[in-house]
C-alpha cells in the first residue's frame, strides 16, 4: 500500500525515541519530521538515525531565518544530509529565501508563511492586521517569486493558497487534527481529511501520532481515513 502524504513530527525528547518512533510509523506515512529540538541536541547523526533501513524521506525543519550569506551557508552545510524539504521563514523576504534556493539545488525549499500557532489577535500584536489568510497569501507569492518549490501554512488557508499559487506547489500544512483531537498550542487548526480535500500534498502531524499510547497504529488509522476519503471523492 502507498504510504499517506503524511509527515509525522518527530519532537521527541531523545533519539532513542524519535528512531523507535519513526520506524513504528514508516510503513504507513511518506516521510518523517526532524525539528529544532531533535536537530539542536543531537546534530546532523539525527537524520541517518529516523532514516534508518526504510530511507523513509527526511523533512528537515529549521526555519531558518536570517541574512542571506547566512541562510546559504546553513542550507549548504544541510544539504550533504540530503533532506526532501529543508524549511525557511518566507518574512526573511526574498533574498534570503531565493539564497537558500540556489544554495541546495538537490532540496526543496519550503518556505514558512505564518505559524499555525498565532491566532488572528497575536499577528495583530506584532503588526499584522487582518485575517491571517491575507498574510499567509502574500508571503507564497513572495516565496514563490523567489523560487521556494514548497509553501508552509495551516489547513485553513491551504484552498487559498493554492489558488494564489496553482499547481506544481507543495503545500505543506501543519496544524492538522484528528476531529475531537485537542489542538494544544496550535491556533488555525482542521483535519487531516479536510486539509488533504482543500489542496494539500503533505499533513504535517506530531503528538495525535507521537502522543498516542500506539505511534504506529495511529498512524495506520489517520492514513486509513485519508485512503477513505480520496477513494470517496469523484
Ligand atoms: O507553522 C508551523 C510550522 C511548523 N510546525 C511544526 O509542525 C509540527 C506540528 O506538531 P503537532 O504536534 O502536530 O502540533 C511541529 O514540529 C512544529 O514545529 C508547526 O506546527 N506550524
Amino acid at each position: 500500500m502507498t504510504p499517506a502524504p503524511i509527515a509525522v513530527a518527530l519532537d521527541a525528547p531523545d533519539l532513542e525515541t524519535a528512531a523507535r518512533w519513526a520506524s513504528l510509523v514508516t510503513p504507513h506515512v511518506s516521510t518523517v519530521k526532524v525539528g529544532l529540538e531533535l536537530y539542536l541536541r543531537y546534530g546532523p547523526d539525527v537524520i541517518a538515525s529516523v532514516r534508518g533501513a526504510s530511507g523513509v524521506q527526511v523533512f528537515l525543519d529549521l526555519k531558518l531565518h536570517d541574512i542571506p550569506n547566512t541562510v546559504a551557508g546553513a542550507t549548504k552545510a544541510v544539504a550533504r544530509l540530503k533532506p526532501a524539504f529543508l524549511t525557511v521563514h518566507a518574512g526573511g523576504g526574498a533574498a534570503m529565501i531565493r539564497a537558500a534556493v540556489e544554495a541546495a539545488p538537490q532540496t526543496r525549499i519550503a518556505a514558512v508563511t505564518v505559524l499555525t500557532s498565532l491566532s488572528e489577535t497575536d499577528l495583530a500584536v506584532i503588526g499584522l492586521q487582518g485575517p491571517p489568510q491575507d498574510a499567509v497569501r502574500r508571503l507564497a507569492a513572495l516565496a514563490v517569486g523567489a523560487g521556494a518549490q514548497a509553501l508552509v501554512c495551516s489547513p485553513m488557508e491551504v484552498a487559498a493558497v493554492r489558488a494564489e499559487v496553482g499547481e506544481g506547489i507543495t503545500l505543506i500544512t501543519p496544524g492538522v487534527r484528528p476531529a475531537g483531537a485537542a489542538s494544544q498550542d496550535q491556533a488555525r487548526v482542521a483535519t487531516p481529511e479536510r486539509a488533504l480535500a482543500d489542496g494539500a500534498d503533505l499533513l504535517v502531524i506530531g503528538r495525535p501520532i507521537t502522543g498516542s499510547a500506539d505511534p504506529g497504529a495511529s498512524a495506520a488509522a489517520i492514513a486509513a481515513a485519508l485512503r477513505r476519503t480520496s477513494l470517496s471523492r469523484p
